[in-house]
């Protein structure tokens, strides 16, 4: 079995190509390294190259001969897609034809795709599951809608097989501490929260108060990276057996509101995460929690990291000492 890796470089790329290569999968890793770290995948395999470029992936197919693809490449930032969407439709729709030709031309027909729960737009149930209407309310999750919808139109074409892994908050790093999310800059809750208990960063903004949660904050499912790389390798599994295009909702199905994160992340670092309120930032939902029942039931997916304290801690042991 040998995968290619698309933007294994980055924060969970970096965690799949160590699960898959402690399962004994021969990797490829292709990044353009634009928010990735070739550290972050020590000596496996690598070739620096860009999605946007056809030929380069030619030449990366006619090199290797893959079993399967997983196609973590991305612009993930919300905020900068309302500012610059042709960025966004270029490298995460463009970008992703590119990488579907080039595994049509090679007859390389399976793909697991990184989607995002920013497909469903404003929830309209407590917890969303895969039957919840898809009306992104930013390019950013349009653009991974996009892809989906190209995802089901080539499995009905050329008889791709697919998986869309719908995650919601992905949380944590490897529990050794020696790789983990490394991004500039850096917008994410727990990284900042933890950046402000080291002084690598000053007081945390708690981006709104007045939403309609019981304390006020932003509701979120934080799900492991290392339960996201388990569901991957389940859906290459999953794969083997089923044809077409199928999409699943990754989180722990619990929410946490920002203060109750930065109470929790106050306990794993054994100090008070300074803070501040700022006012609400563009385009953030209320709340955003999973139901992963299909992906339980049709994956056998189980994720292991179901105590938020653990998944910080996780995420404290880099933050400690972070190696890039
Ligand atoms: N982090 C989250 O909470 C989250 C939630 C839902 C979905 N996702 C999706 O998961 C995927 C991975 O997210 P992440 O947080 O690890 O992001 P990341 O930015 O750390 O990783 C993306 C990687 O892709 C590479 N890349 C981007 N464009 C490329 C291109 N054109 N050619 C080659 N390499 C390219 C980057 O250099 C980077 O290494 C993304 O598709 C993202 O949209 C992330
Ligand atoms: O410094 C910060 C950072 C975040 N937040 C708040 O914390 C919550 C979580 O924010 P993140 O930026 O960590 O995560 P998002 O929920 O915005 O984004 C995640 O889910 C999205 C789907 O909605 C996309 O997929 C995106 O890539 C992924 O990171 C939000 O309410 C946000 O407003 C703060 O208060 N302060």
């Amino acid at each position: 079995m040998k995968v290619l890796v698309c933007g294994g470089a980055g924060y969970i790329g970096s965690h799949m190509v160590r699960h898959l290569v402690g399962d004994g999968v021969s990797t490829v890793v292709f990044d353009n390294l634009s928010t990735g770290h070739r550290e972050s995948v020590g000596d496996t395999a690598f070739v620096r190259g860009d999605l946007l470029d056809a030929t380069q992936l030619r030449d990366l197919f006619s090199q290797h001969r893959f079993d399967a693809v997983m196609h973590f490449c991305a612009r993930s930032l919300v905020g900068e897609s309302v500012q610059q969407p042709y960025a966004y439709y270029e490298n995460n729709v463009a970008g992703t034809l590119n990488l579907l030709q080039a595994m049509r031309d090679a007859s390389v027909g399976k793909l697991v795709f990184s989607s995002t729960a920013a497909v469903f737009g404003h929830p309209e149930s407590e917890l969303i599951d895969e039957s919840h209407p898809t009306r992104p309310i930013n390019p950013y999750g349009a653009s991974k809608r996009m892809v989906e919808t190209i995802l089901e139109d080539a499995a009905r074409a050329y008889g791709l097989r697919s998986v869309a892994l719908r995650y919601f908050n992905a949380a944590g790093a490897s529990p050794q501490g020696d790789i983990g999310e490394s991004h500039s800059p850096e917008t994410h809750l727990i990284p900042n929260m933890l950046r402000a208990a080291n002084g690598d960063a000053p007081s945390l903004k708690v981006f709104g108060n007045d939403y309609s949660t019981p304390d006020g904050t932003c509701v979120r499912d934080y799900v492991h990276v290392d339960d996201l790389a388990d569901a991957h390798s389940r859906a290459l599994d999953f794969m083997a057996s089923n044809e077409g295009a199928h999409a699943f909702n990754l989180g722990n199905g619990a929410g946490f509101s920002v203060m109750q994160m930065i109470h929790a992340a106050g306990e794993v670092a054994k100090q008070p995460i300074p803070f501040e309120i700022a006012p609400r930032r563009a385009g953030d939902p209320d709340r955003l929690v999973a139901s992963s029942g299909k992906a339980r039931r049709e994956l056998g997916w189980q994720p292991r990291y179901t105590d938020i304290a653990d998944i910080i801690d996780t995420a404290w042991r880099w933050h400690r000492n972070p190696r890039y």
